[in-house]
């Protein structure tokens, strides 16, 4: 019984229609709280001989009846008795008869309802940040690296599966302490917790492996995890909602719900919501039937409440059915992770696609055919092709590729790699020297299994690219354009990682990663979490993840971007080392300077083609003719233009053709081309004129790198623009 407090105001009305409008004013002007404030009124009328009294109560409370008429008695008592006199008011409701009971019992079961909702959302969140750290993998290429480095696939899924199941764990015993210490009888009672755990890790063991199948729809991390949720809570709460309402007897849409139930089997959140609402139920109905037997069982029986004695039995509303299906979408999800790993469906798309491309690439072929090639590009061409079978006739060759050959067609098609064939021997360092959209990326990205191979193919150690991919990835070292590495992992972890990825036996692991973190300056970084390294320090690391451990074949996607000089020089220094110890190392760079410190031979790219070839002398010398002549020459401040003027006459008249690249501040830069002249002739003229022309200061060399590289700008066609 509680106690009854309100405020009395009184009011001389007259008539009863004076209080109903007395409220309806009340009630106008105050809105919702007067409804609270004034829940029960009382109006006395007439003589002093015969006085009418009427209780008024708010309906909207539960007991307002009955307390408006005690306070009216107690009123009345007050005013016939005495101040002291009061009349005491309980209310002790009759016990519910069985069918009662049972009708209560049956609606219990909108708390299990409840619960199942709540978990299902909580797990939406929770199950979709599984996809977080493979997206972002994907995105930055760590993991493609990881398996260059020597990951088995298998190795890869299993390990994130289990230590996403130890994580997962975790929540799930929160899980059982929260339905514990809110008396969750259902979930507690008679070792219940051990059931509610079950289900849930077998819950984990279903979605788990569902989001990293979708993960592969993802690039960003962000978009995945609010897509994954949405998924996540459409396909547990939409379904598990739609097939409770239209279970709803008075509806007749059970065989639609039975049919809806037998199909949302295969999502686990449904799976999920449902095995714990029938799970609170099945024990409400057993609590009850069981309660008073043999009445309670007998109401049962009249009321149709079926039960199972064994909570994972395979009726309902036994959760057997539902701990079956979590079992086997995780076995299905995870063999349709491995399918499409292992490249199946790519394999099956790429035939279909060749089929319908064919005509196409063989228009294309036939015109490049057309086009001169360079000698030294026509020869290596006939070298490779020549030695069949490359395994055996190439042994002193990590790395051979037979006209290998990339169209992408995506929107338009793209030839972005054409019939490129080369060998790089043993202790060789080949650099890949292009434009921007030359095609050096998408080379490395085919030799190490990033992109498919459109024709043509290619060895790494006697290895196909194309049937032995597994196998080329364990013996060859790549560090990709972009630094794929994890910012959650310390340097040393990093390098401590790959090194036992590469198979190198544990005693030699921290040696190993102590030489690397050394040779590339990287020791004060060493323990520091990457995400709060520099742009250049995660290149080194990106560097030396490729180098460590020594793999037969490296590649190197302009490595030194973003490089202060010393660490440059010291990564050439590393990469020499490499090269010597009888490694082969193929490098994209747009630094000429590190082309000519670090290449024994390399080539110009142009639209996906080898332009030339050759070591860096022989290129100078062969599309590099004459010289370049740079001097300066003392001015006097109020002479300055005729004394320059002067030098300048005499250099085009002494050496015919010459061409002025540049003038400043004195200085003039001159491409000599005459072909026939030697060292001794212009040294001997520059030294005779020293003198007379005030010269301070010149430099005759050979034609850089820079200048045989540029003479093939003109050859790289603009895709975007669409012409040449
Ligand atoms: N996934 C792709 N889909 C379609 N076209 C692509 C794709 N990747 C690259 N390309 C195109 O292929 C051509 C070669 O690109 P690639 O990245 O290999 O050039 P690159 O020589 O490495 O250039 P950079 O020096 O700028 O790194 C470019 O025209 C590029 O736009």
């Amino acid at each position: 019984m509680g106690t009854f407090e309100t405020t009395l105001t009184v009011f001389p009305f007259c008539s009863p229609s004076d209080f109903t409008d007395y409220v309806l004013t009340q009630a106008e002007e105050e809105g919702g709280s007067f409804n609270e404030r004034c829940v029960v009124g009382a109006a006395f009328r007439g003589s002093s001989k015969y006085t009418e009294v009427t209780a008024y109560f708010n309906n909207a409370g539960y007991h307002t009846p009955a307390t408006a008429l005690m306070l009216v008695d107690n009123a009345l008592f007050k005013h016939l008795a005495g101040p002291n006199a009061s009349i005491q008011t309980g209310n002790y409701p009759m016990p519910r008869n069985m069918s009662e009971t049972a009708q209560s019992q049956l609606r219990e079961g909108r708390t299990g309802f409840i619960i199942a909702i709540n978990l299902m959302y909580g797990m939406a969140s929770l199950s979709s940040t599984f996809a977080l750290l493979l997206v972002t993998e994907s995105s930055i290429k760590s993991k493609h690296v990881q398996q260059v480095s020597g990951v088995y696939l298998s190795n890869f899924w299993f390990s994130a599966l289990l230590w996403d199941l130890i994580n997962f764990l975790l929540p799930c015993l929160l899980m059982l302490v929260v339905f514990q210490a809110f008396g969750v009888k259902a979930f507690t009672d008679n070792c219940h917790l051990v059931d509610v755990l079950l289900l849930l890790l077998l819950y984990g063991w279903a979605v788990v492996p569902l989001m990293y199948l979708l993960s592969f729809l993802f690039s960003s991390a962000a978009t995945a995890y609010t897509r994954l949720t949405i998924f996540n809570i459409i396909s547990g709460t939409a379904t598990f909602l739609s097939v409770t309402i239209l279970a709803i007897p008075e509806l007749q849409m059970k065989h639609l719900s039975y049919l809806l139930d037998k199909v949302f089997l295969i999502f686990p959140n449904y799976c999920l919501g449902m095995s714990f609402s029938q799970f609170y139920q099945n024990y409400e109905f057993i609590t009850f039937c069981n309660s008073s037997p043999p009445f309670s069982l007998m109401a049962c029986e009249i009321l149709n409440i079926t039960f199972q004695p064994n909570y994972f039995s395979m009726s309902e509303p036994g959760v057997g059915r539902f701990a079956v299906a979590f079992a086997i979408q995780g076995l299905v999800f995870i063999i349709l992770l491995f399918v499409i790993e292992m490249q199946c469906v790519r394999t099956l798309r790429r035939f279909v696609t060749s089929l319908f491309r064919r005509h196409k690439q063989f228009a294309h072929t036939e015109d490049a055919a057309l086009l001169p090639e360079d000698r030294d590009v026509a020869e290596e061409r006939k070298r490779v092709l020549e030695c069949q079978p490359v395994v055996e006739s190439m042994v002193g060759s990590p790395l051979v590729m037979q006209e290998l050959s990339k169209v992408y067609s995506s929107g338009s098609t793209l030839l972005a790699v054409d019939r490129l064939s080369l060998a790089v021997g043993k202790g060789e360092c080949f650099g890949l020297l292009g434009f921007n959209g030359a095609g050096k990326t998408t080379t490395f990205k085919m030799l190490t299994g990033d992109e498919t191979v459109t024709s043509g193919d290619a060895y790494i150690d006697g290895y196909s690219i194309l049937r032995d991919i597994k196998k080329v990835q364990q013996r060859i070292g790549y560090c990709p354009q972009f630094d794929a590495v994890l910012d959650h992992m310390t340097g040393r972890e990093t390098l401590s990682m790959y090194s036992r990825l590469r198979g190198i036996p544990e005693r030699y692991v921290s040696g190993c990663v102590e030489n690397v973190l050394r040779s590339l300056l990287l020791e004060p970084h060493a323990d520091k979490l990457v995400r709060s390294y520099s742009g250049g320090n995660k290149r080194k690391l990106s560097a030396g993840m490729a180098l460590i451990g020594g793999p037969p074949v490296i590649f190197l996607d302009e490595p030194s971007t973003g490089m202060d000089p010393v660490a440059r020089r010291l990564l050439w220094d590393a990469v020499t080392r490499t090269r010597e110890s009888g490694k082969a190392i193929i490098i994209t760079s747009h630094s000429m300077e590190e082309c000519e410190a670090l290449c024994t031979r390399l080539a110009v790219m142009v639209n996906g083609q080898f332009k030339c070839l050759g070591s860096p002398q022989h290129l100078k010398s062969k599309f590099g003719s004459g010289y370049t002549l740079l001097a300066k020459v003392h001015i006097e401040a109020e002479l300055e233009d005729s004394d320059l003027q002067l030098f300048k006459d005499f250099i085009e008249s002494t050496f015919p053709g010459s061409q002025l690249k540049d003038e400043h501040q004195g200085m003039v830069h001159y491409h000599l081309t005459d072909k026939t002249l030697s060292w001794a002739q212009v040294f001997g003229t520059l030294e005779a004129a020293k003198e007379k022309y005030q010269i301070e200061d010149y430099c005759v060399s050979q034609i850089s790198l820079e200048q045989v590289f540029l003479s093939f700008a003109q050859f790289q066609h603009c895709i975007e623009c669409g012409k040449k």
